[in-house]
């Protein structure tokens, strides 16, 4: 098991000597730069349909903070927009940076925001999540960008009002009654594009949805996620910042608004 991470010898450089895959044709994140972007009238709106019942555990997992959803049916289901049909929500979990003005994995006409939110959805008409990860079409993710600004999200107040609680790697707590839809924007324009996880094993298998409008979060919300720690308890603190990987090539991929 290779220790991947996000600096030194184990960071994004590095991370194709164990998964090849990472030097791919289709990898992300990557930049959105409006002259690369191709408005299609045809792209349908998406929809969420989240049930706040299947919310199950919060946890640290000393690479992000993730909250994880009941899967085992059509429960809390993303579908429309570039999407051939439902895609059920398995995880949401964040990156961040080490101060307010960088953090994000996709960068949009230069700007980096401080953070950036993943919803992860798998195709159910593959037999389970890790079938879905091997497939072109296996895995939807709408991103979210973080933005810092004086008038921060109510709704982001619930997640992290349980980081006390997932300090430290492999730290979990129940986290349930919860609906993620509460915490996106007005606008529902996105940009779309075929991509891969951004981080190890970095398959080629995610349909991304990410949005134009940020939400805003505050400074001391943002730091609030810096204060967790990538260590186990006991160990020597170690921040967990900047977990976010450097936009990568893209190649001949067309990206896509649902906006003009
Ligand atoms: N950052 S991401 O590509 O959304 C991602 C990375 C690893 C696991 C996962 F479920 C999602
Ligand atoms: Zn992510």
């Amino acid at each position: 098991y290779y220790p991947w991470g996000y600096d030194g010898d184990n960071g994004p450089d590095h991370w194709y000597k164990n998964y090849p895959i990472a030097k791919g044709r289709r990898q992300s994140p990557i930049e959105i730069n409006n002259k690369d972007v191709h408005y299609d009238r045809s792209l349908l709106p998406w929809f969420a349909s989240y049930d706040p019942g299947a919310a199950k555990t919060i946890l640290n997992n000393g690479k992000t903070c993730r909250v994880v959803f009941d899967d085992s049916f059509d429960r809390s289901v993303l579908r429309g927009g570039p999407l051939p049909g439902v895609y059920r929500l398995r995880q949401l979990h964040f990156h961040w940076g080490s101060s307010d003005d960088h953090g994000s994995e996709h960068v949009v006409n230069g700007v980096r925001y401080a953070g950036e939110l993943h919803l992860l959805h798998w195709n159910p008409k593959y037999s389970n999540y890790l079938d879905a990860v091997r497939r072109a079409d296996g895995i939807a993710v709408l991103a979210i960008f973080l933005q810092v600004g004086k008038t921060p999200k109510p709704e982001m107040k619930r997640i992290l009002e349980e980081i006390n609680a997932i300090k430290t790697k492999g730290k979990e707590a129940p986290f349930t009654n919860f609906d993620p839809s509460i915490l996106f924007p007005k606008s529902h324009d996105y940009w779309t594009y075929h991509g891969s996880f951004t981080t190890p094993p970095c398959e080629e298998c995610i349909t991304w949805i990410v949005l134009r409008e940020p939400i805003i979060v505050s400074s001391d919300q943002m730091a609030k996620l810096r204060s967790l720690s990538k260590n186990a308890e006991n160990e020597p603190v170690l921040p967990l910042v900047d977990n976010w990987r450097p936009t990568q090539p893209r190649y001949f991929r067309m990206v896509s608004a649902s906006f003009l």
